[in-house]
């Protein structure tokens, strides 16, 4: 299970989800001052560690060295909290950006992400996606699935060339 906290103070949580089982505790860099003490502490529970940001946030603020020793990093495409509210297209360039500098590294986009905006996601780079409404509210979820999967997929072969 990926388990997107945003919480304050994430140091708090790692212990409990990682007893819940969950498999990736992705936190905020806004919300901790030591995010390599963090990573750390998610890995020694054997979890793999993600690093988001808000849209406010530059993809600069992702130093090489949290980059490297997270496992996923994660640019939010909405303001945190809940589901359903307008993809901000002014966070795309922070994918290729980070894209650019960590050509291996798990990029993920979270934040109004479906049929009409993953084109812009995949092609800047990111490789994993949560999308919510644009599935849950769809006639044909599978159908969704398969097209966000389609256009990533083909997004990554072109970038891979
Ligand atoms: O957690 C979020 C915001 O806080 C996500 O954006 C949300 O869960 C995904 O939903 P949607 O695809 O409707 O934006």
């Amino acid at each position: 299970m990926d388990c997107h906290m945003m919480v304050a103070q994430p140091e708090k949580w790692v212990d409990d989800i990682a007893d819940a089982g969950g498999a990736m505790y992705c936190f905020h860099l806004e919300a901790t001052d030591n995010p390599i003490a963090l990573i750390d502490k998610i890995h020694k529970r054997s979890m793999k560690a993600g690093v988001a940001i808000s849209p406010d946030t530059p993809s600069t603020a992702i130093t090489d060295e949290v980059a490297n020793a997270a496992d996923m990093l994660l640019v939010m495409t909405v303001y945190p909290g809940r589901g359903g509210q307008k993809f901000l297209d002014r966070c795309v360039p922070k994918v290729a950006e980070l894209r650019a500098r960590f050509p291996e590294k798990d990029i993920e986009v979270d934040g109004g992400v479906g049929p009409k905006t993953i084109g812009a996601c995949a092609d800047a780079g990111s490789n994993v996606i949560v999308a919510g409404t644009a599935i849950f509210g769809a006639e044909n979820p599978s159908q969704v699935i398969q097209d966000l999967k389609v256009a990533v997929n083909t997004a990554q072969a072109k970038l891979s060339t």
